[in-house]
Formats: structure tokens, C-alpha cells, sequence
């Protein structure tokens, strides 16, 4: 349904250089993680793939179109890149409606992804007032509103209890069975080793590795191991 193509990318933010000469692909039906110490430039990089940062160098293209230049992004991305609500006062149907309208969604979308990530079960409470797994399913739910062909995700595991790890797995490899091209940043090895079709590795401000799991895992006992032994010396298929 889409392609993720990210072709030497250069960021440089605050006077620093956060990424350089990042190339990067998630094929249609294809789940990538991207993995990397805190600030490796994980988020930089899904931030750009959204077109909400500006490269130095490069591209990023939506089925080879640049998404600085897609006429509707929120459309054609799902994105959930972080889970600060900006009107805590909302209710989550409220927040998807207005995200929805912004982006010029069919507001019936609302209901379907609100039943789909149990978030309608909360009901009249305040967003501000969710507990972090909440305030991530509702980001979840709000990256599914466009029914993308492309979705991108910022650490959406953080803060799931063990029943919403389980759906996020399922509803993550359900999106890319059905043609999707997913791209998440995560930190959680055990979950990514589950299910992810290739990892990607941001180190020394690129992508250092982009491998399946197990060409990545190689001779190590477990991906937690190569990625540990990866961040020290380069990774070979
Ligand atoms: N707007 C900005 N201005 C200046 N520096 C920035 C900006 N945004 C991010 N950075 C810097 O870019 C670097 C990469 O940050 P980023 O959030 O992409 O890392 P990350 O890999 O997602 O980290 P984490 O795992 O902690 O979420 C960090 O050093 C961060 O301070």
C-alpha cells in the first residue's frame, strides 16, 4: 500500500548534527523497529519521516513522493509520535474529532478507532487526566484515523500493561498483513524480537543496521546480546 523511503538524510538541529547520510526503507506489508540509545535520533528521524522536520541533506519520500511535498501528510501517515495531549480538557472522542477535522478525516473514522483501541470505554474523562497506557492507546488510536497506507509510531509500548502489549502486537502485524509499511521506535527488545520483520539500527548519528532479526541476532543467544555487542562494534549480516 506504501513505501518508506528515507535516502541520505542529514538533521542538524541546535547547531549539532543528529543524523547524517541515513538511508532507510519499510516496504509495503513490512514492520521496521528502529533501535538506539536515548538520543540517538530515533524520534529525529520519525519526525522527518512525517515531514515535521526540515533535513539539511536527503529525502523522504511516500511511495516516491516527498512528504514535504504531500498535499495531505495527515492524511497519508498515521503518526503517533508522543502522547502530550494538547487540550487535556478533551474527552478522546473530542481530541480525535478535532485531529480529524484538522486533517480533514471522515469524522465517522472517530468512532471506528475509538471501538478499535478500546479507548471509548473512557468515556466523558478528561484526557489530562489518563493514566500514561491511556493517554498511549489513544496516540494509537489517533495514528489510525487516516487509515494510512504508511503509520509511524514513537514508543507506543511504553506504559501498556501486559493485555495492551499483546493487542499492540496484533494490531501491529494486522496493519502491515494488510500491505502497510510500519515503522516504530522502541526500547523493548523481548517485544520487538517478536514480532518485528527487520530492525534498524541508529547509532553514531545513522543508521548503523537495518537487518531482520535474526541476521542482526546473528550468533548472539538473543537480540538484547547483538544489539548490546552492536552499540560497540559494526553489525555484518
Ligand atoms: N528541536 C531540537 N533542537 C535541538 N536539539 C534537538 C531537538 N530535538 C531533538 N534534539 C536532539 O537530538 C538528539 C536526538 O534526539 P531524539 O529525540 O531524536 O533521540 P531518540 O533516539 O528518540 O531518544 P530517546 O530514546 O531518548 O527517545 C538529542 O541529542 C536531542 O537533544
Amino acid at each position: 500500500m506504501a513505501r518508506i523511503e528515507v535516502r541520505g538524510l542529514r538533521v542538524d538541529l541546535g547547531g549539532r548534527t543528529i543524523l547524517h547520510d541515513a538511508d532507510l526503507s519499510v516496504a509495503a506489508g513490512e514492520l521496521v523497529y528502529l533501535l538506539g540509545r536515548n538520543g540517538a535520533g530515533k524520534s529525529t528521524l520519525l519526525r522527518s519521516v512525517c515531514g515535521m522536520v526540515t533535513p539539511s541533506a536527503g529525502t523522504v519520500t511516500l511511495d516516491g513522493t516527498p512528504v514535504r511535498r504531500l498535499g495531505s501528510p495527515a492524511r497519508r501517515l498515521g503518526m503517533h509520535l508522543g502522547i502530550e495531549p494538547v487540550h487535556p480538557g478533551h474527552t478522546a472522542r473530542r481530541h480525535l474529532r478535532w485531529i480529524a477535522a484538522a486533517a480533514g478525516i471522515d469524522r465517522a473514522r472517530v468512532d471506528e478507532v475509538l471501538e478499535r483501541t478500546g479507548v471509548g470505554a473512557y468515556g466523558q474523562q478528561r484526557i489530562g487526566d489518563y493514566s500514561l497506557g491511556m493517554r498511549q492507546r489513544l496516540g494509537i488510536a489517533a495514528a489510525l484515523l487516516p487509515d494510512a497506507g504508511a503509520l509511524v509510531f514513537d514508543e507506543p509500548l511504553n506504559g501498556l500493561d501486559v493485555e495492551g502489549i499483546v493487542w499492540l502486537r496484533e494490531l501491529l502485524t494486522g496493519l502491515t498483513a494488510q500491505g502497510r509499511a510500519v515503522l516504530v521506535a522502541s526500547h523493548l527488545l523481548s517485544e520487538v524480537a517478536r514480532s518485528a520483520d527487520r530492525v534498524a539500527l541508529v547509532d553514531d548519528h545513522r543508521i548503523a543496521a537495518a537487518l531482520s532479526v535474526a541476521e542482526f541476532t546473528g550468533d548472539h543467544p538473543d537480540l538484547e546480546t547483538a544489539y548490546l555487542a552492536a552499540l560497540t562494534e559494526p553489525v555484518t549480516a
